[in-house]
This record gives structure tokens, C-alpha cells and sequence, in this order.
């Protein structure tokens, strides 16, 4: 080539706008109203994130990339669109699996973006830095998987992410990045054409007239009807026709955990207090968003009553959940706002309510126990039992019912679900379908960025460790996270001791901890309490500064049951050994 003919093209070349890989990750996600990343930075990640923050991509580093993780699924369940996690290569990308999985398991939208090593060398095995084939270790832990080679196609990636994470049942997704790929540079003309706005990312799926008629038609022959509002339905964000469902029916309701507060707890059809009678009694039972997994027995056994005496109406977007465990006799396949305005609209002046005999047996059985409660939870000893703190806990968020609550543990969580209301949808955070303990930091840490409302963790000490850690994060953002830990030494409780005398028991922790001490090392809040007075006390002052701050609530180590209320999953031996 001449000397002319170069200097004209270094001239053509200086005047050609030019976009990389990077650029077009960042500008994909944008475009598509992607506005929050969680993550961690490493190789080769690190730039994308300095970059997407100097883009105005609120960008949120985490200690570890679970956490992060759990934080984008979080997000992705409060928001109905799909939460980010970016990783680095190998390590990263395994640490952030769990929260992937449990993100499909739950039926949370979410996306783990994760940096990879080059093709080449991954598939001839030889050697590369943090090599692996993340693509094939994703794939049967969430919904889908694509890889992208070339800059050119970024932006189809990553709406078949979008799209794949949040259409139909929403779940997780994973979007391999090879490190190559952010280098490689185009035009940047071209570089924007090739981006894609996903339209309609969760279309409508409304239910078929028929499949409408034949559950209306049971549900007006039903005794005994019931309601199960599950998670599913807290997602939809369909708030108002599922209340005006609820009401207009005059059917009583049992929230599972995360979808307490889509009516108020303390809602006169609710049967939450009442858990027993109300599965076991009824005949006709509609289940919103709620599947018949372990939670719910699998629909059988004792408690369901007499075998043949439920008929089960089933709502879900996903029409293999139908007949997974017992036979679904009206199943209902659309989404929950769609198919509960279909019902609602034959709920006409033909509609009778349930039989008085069926709201009355739910009632007083639902105040017997409410008021059995009612003296445990006033309890101010110290050290406090659970039902003693839970009683000041209560009354914290009666008194906030905007504020998210964020709860994990064993005993923590079982006695927590049942005696703290809830009154506003999608302020229960919880461990969900898996029961996965770790969710607690993350959880708290999207919850107050999504929101931007206060949160209070509730937490079992053994559960916090999981995530404990990011209570650095939570100071560095500054955020409105108020931690409760209720530390009583251990494992469902704190007295376990090693037969043989040579090591602490298997299921405790280090006596009298101060967890308080983790939160002043990184300039939050510690405070330690001894009696549910100083506890309400401590937590409406962290809630009213908005402070991050972690308090540690002394509870007596031999309070607390085994299990984490999952019965008949804990094997029991039948062995006895001789010495
Ligand atoms: C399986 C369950 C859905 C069902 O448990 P049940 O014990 O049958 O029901 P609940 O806990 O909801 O309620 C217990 C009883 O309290 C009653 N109840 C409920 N709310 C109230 C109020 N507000 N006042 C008074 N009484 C109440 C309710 O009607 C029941 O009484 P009756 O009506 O009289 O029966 C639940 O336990 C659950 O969600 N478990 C998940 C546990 C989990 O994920 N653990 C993590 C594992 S921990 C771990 O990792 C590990 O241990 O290992």
C-alpha cells in the first residue's frame, strides 16, 4: 500500500466512531431498563463494572458473589424484571450458582453474567487462567444459557437473557461472557443497530374461557372453599384484582410466607391463624401462585383430611405444575393478574358466599390460637425466649407496615412467619421453596436498594454466618438495613455438647458471641440487648435513623426446637451402636 493511500485510511479511521464489547454489554442492558448490577469485581469483569457505573448503571460490589447473587434474585422478585449478577471466571461464577438455582427454584427473574476464559483454550483443556466450561455447568441449574462470541451479537444475547428470565414461569438465567469479547471493537454505528429492545418481555397469557367456567363452577358448589395466595401470586404485582378476588368471594385466604400481606394478616377472611382447619376442612381449594410442594404436604396425607376429600382449582403460569402431585381438577393456566380478573368478572350478583358454618370454624379455631399466642409474646424475661423478642418485633413492623422484613433461621423463621403481620404486599423476604439458609444480607442489601424503604433483617446467628460478612457492604452503602440476631449460642439451640468431650458439639457456636462488634468495625450501629424492651426499643430507634445497624439479642440457649419445622424430612437413626 502507498504512503497516500495509508494516510487516507488512519484519517477514515480517526473520524470512525468505534464501540467494544464492554460498551455494547452496558448500552444492551440500559437500553433495556437494566438499572442496578449486583456483583463482584475480578478478572475479567473488573472494567465492565468501573464502566457501567461511569454509565450511571447503579453498580453494587458484594464480599462474596452468593450474596450478590441472592441480591439480583431478590430484585428480580420486587420488580418483575430480571435482577443482574456479574462475576468473575471459575470460582465466581460456582459461588454465584447457588443463588442461580435458587432463583429457578423460587421462580425468581434473574441473570448471572459471568466472565469466562478463551473458547479455544477451554476446549482443548490447556490450562487457561480460571478455566472451565461454565455454559455446561449452568445449564440444568436454571432456566437457559447462551454464550456470545461476538461482539456483533451482545445485544441478542442479552435480550435472549431478559426474555428467557422473565417470560412464562421467570426463573434464572445464565449469559456466558468470554473475556475476548469485551476487547473486540466495531463500529459503533453498527454496534447500535445490533442492540435489541425487548418488547413485551412477559406477555399475557389469559386463561381459556372454558378452564375458567369449570373452576367457577366448582368453586360455586364448594362447602368449604380456601384460597392459598402463594409467592407466585405476590410477584404478579396483581394486588388489587387479587384482593377484590379475595373479598368479593368472601372465601377465607392462608398466605404462604412471602405472600403475607398481600392482604393484611390481620384481614377478617384470613386463615393464617388457622393453618390446620382450614387445609384439613376444606373441599374446594384454589391455589394462586402456590404449588403443592412440601410446604403444602403434597397436597396429601394427614394434613389434607380424609383421602378424596379436596378437589383443588390450580392457578400457574406453568402448565407442567398441573397434576405434579395430586389431581388438579380445575387447573387454570395463564398469568395471575390475567386469570384473577377472569374470575372476578363471574363473580356477579349470582355468587353466594361460603356457608356461615365454614368462615365460623375458621374463625374461633383461627382466635383460640391467636389468643394462646397472645400471653408468649408479652413475656419480657432475659435472656428472652423467641416468643418474647418476636412479641417486640411485631409490634416494630405493626407500627412500620411499609418496612421489609428479611428473615432466615430455624426456629427464628418458624416462629417469626406466624407471629409477625404482615400488612403490605411483597414485604416478607424469606427462604423460600429450598428453606436455603444465606439469603439474609443479600436479601437486605436489594430490598433497600430496590426500594429504598427501611429493612429489618431478622436472623438466626447460624443463618447470618452464611452472609454475615456483607455487613461491610451494607456500611459502605450506607444503607436503611437494621440487623436483629438472635443469638442463642447455636444451632436451633446453644447447649449441644460433644459426647466424647474433645470438641464443642456439632451444633454450637462460640458462647456469648458479640455480633454487635462485627457492625462498629465497619462504623454501623452495634447495640446489645437482653430483654424484649431494650430489643423493641433498639430496633425502632435503627429504623427511625434509617443507620445501618446490627443488634444482638441475647436469647437463651436452650430455648428453641429442632428441625426448622420441615418433620417428617429429619431421618431419624433406628441403629443403636455398642460401645
Ligand atoms: C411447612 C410449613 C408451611 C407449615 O408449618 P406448620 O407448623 O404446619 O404451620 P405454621 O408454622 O404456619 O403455623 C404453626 C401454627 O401456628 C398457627 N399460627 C400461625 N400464625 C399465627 C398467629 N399469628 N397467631 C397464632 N397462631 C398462629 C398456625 O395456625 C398453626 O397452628 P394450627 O393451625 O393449630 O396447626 C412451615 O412450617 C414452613 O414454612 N416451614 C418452612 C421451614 C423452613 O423453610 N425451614 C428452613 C429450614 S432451617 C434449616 O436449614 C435446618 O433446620 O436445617
Amino acid at each position: 500500500m502507498s504512503a497516500v493511500a495509508q494516510r487516507v485510511e488512519t484519517e477514515a479511521d480517526a473520524q470512525q466512531e468505534l464501540t467494544d464489547g464492554f460498551h455494547l454489554v452496558i448500552d444492551a442492558l440500559k437500553l433495556n431498563g437494566i438499572e442496578t448490577i449486583y456483583g463482584v469485581p475480578g478478572i475479567p469483569i473488573t472494567d465492565l463494572g468501573r464502566m457501567a457505573q461511569a454509565e450511571g448503571i447503579r453498580v453494587v460490589s458484594f464480599r462474596h458473589e452468593q450474596n450478590a447473587g441472592n441480591a439480583a434474585a431478590i430484585a428480580g422478585f420486587l420488580t418483575k424484571k430480571p435482577g443482574v449478577c456479574l462475576t468473575v471466571s471459575a470460582p465466581g461464577f460456582l459461588n454465584g450458582l447457588t443463588a442461580l438455582a435458587n432463583a429457578t427454584t423460587n421462580c425468581f427473574p434473574m441473570i448471572l453474567i459471568s466472565g469466562s476464559s478463551e473458547r479455544e483454550i477451554v476446549d482443548l483443556q490447556q490450562g487457561d487462567y480460571e478455566e472451565m466450561d461454565q455454559l455446561a455447568i449452568a445449564k440444568p441449574l436454571c432456566k437457559a444459557a447462551f454464550r456470545v462470541l461476538h461482539a456483533a451479537d451482545i445485544g441478542i444475547g442479552v435480550a435472549r437473557a431478559i426474555r428467557a428470565a422473565v417470560s412464562g414461569r421467570p426463573g434464572g438465567v445464565y449469559l456466558d461472557l468470554p473475556a475476548k469479547l469485551f476487547s473486540q471493537v466495531m463500529d459503533a454505528a453498527a454496534g447500535e443497530k445490533s442492540l435489541v429492545k425487548v418488547i413485551d418481555p412477559a406477555p399475557a397469557q389469559i386463561p381459556g374461557p372454558a378452564a375458567v367456567d369449570r373452576a367457577i363452577n366448582l368453586l360455586k358448589g364448594a362447602k368449604r372453599p380456601l384460597i392459598i395466595l402463594g409467592k407466585g401470586a405476590a410477584y404478579a404485582q396483581a394486588d388489587e384484582e387479587i384482593r377484590a378476588f379475595v373479598e368479593k368471594s368472601g372465601i377465607p385466604f392462608l398466605p404462604m410466607s412471602m405472600a403475607k400481606g398481600l392482604l393484611p394478616d390481620t384481614h377478617p377472611q384470613s386463615a393464617g391463624a388457622a393453618r390446620s382447619t382450614a387445609l384439613k376442612d376444606s373441599d374446594v381449594v384454589i391455589l394462586l401462585g402456590a404449588r403443592l410442594n412440601w410446604l403444602l404436604s403434597h397436597g396429601k396425607g394427614k394434613t389434607w383430611g380424609e383421602p378424596g376429600s379436596k378437589q383443588f382449582i390450580q392457578v400457574d403460569i406453568e402448565p407442567k405444575e398441573m397434576d405434579s402431585n395430586v389431581e388438579i381438577a380445575a387447573p387454570l393456566v395463564g398469568d395471575i393478574g390475567s386469570v384473577v380478573s377472569a374470575l372476578l368478572d363471574r363473580i356477579d350478583g349470582s355468587w353466594q358466599a361460603p356457608p356461615a358454618d365454614w368462615i365460623e370454624s375458621i374463625r374461633s379455631k383461627k382466635e383460640a390460637n391467636i389468643a394462646k399466642m397472645a400471653p408468649k409474646l408479652l413475656k419480657n424475661s432475659s435472656p428472652m425466649d423467641f416468643h418474647g423478642a418476636l412479641g417486640s418485633l411485631k409490634k416494630v413492623i405493626a407500627e412500620r407496615p411499609d418496612a421489609i422484613l428479611v428473615n432466615e433461621g430455624a426456629n427464628t423463621l418458624d416462629l417469626a412467619r406466624g407471629i409477625i403481620d404482615m400488612y403490605q404486599p411483597r414485604k416478607r423476604l424469606d427462604v423460600g421453596t429450598w428453606g436455603v439458609m444465606g439469603i439474609g444480607m443479600g436479601f437486605a442489601i436489594a430490598a433497600a436498594v430496590e426500594t429504598g424503604k427501611p429493612v429489618l433483617a431478622v436472623e438466626g446467628d447460624s443463618a447470618f454466618g452464611f452472609s454475615g460478612m456483607e455487613v461491610e457492604t451494607i456500611c459502605r452503602y450506607d444503607l436503611p438495613v437494621t440487623i436483629v440476631i438472635f443469638n442463642n449460642n447455636g444451632i436451633y439451640r446453644g447447649t449441644d455438647t460433644d459426647p466424647t468431650g474433645r470438641d464443642p458439639g456439632t451444633t454450637v457456636f462460640v458462647k456469648d458471641s458479640r455480633y454487635d462488634k462485627m457492625m462498629e468495625a465497619f462504623g454501623g450501629v452495634g447495640v446489645n440487648v437482653t430483654t424484649p424492651d431494650e430489643l423493641y426499643r433498639a430496633v425502632s430507634a435503627a429504623m427511625d435513623s434509617g443507620k445501618p445497624t446490627l443488634i444482638n439479642a441475647v436469647i437463651d440457649p436452650a430455648a428453641g426446637s429442632e428441625s426448622g419445622n420441615i418433620g417428617s424430612l429429619n431421618p431419624q437413626s433406628v441403629v443403636v451402636r455398642k460401645k
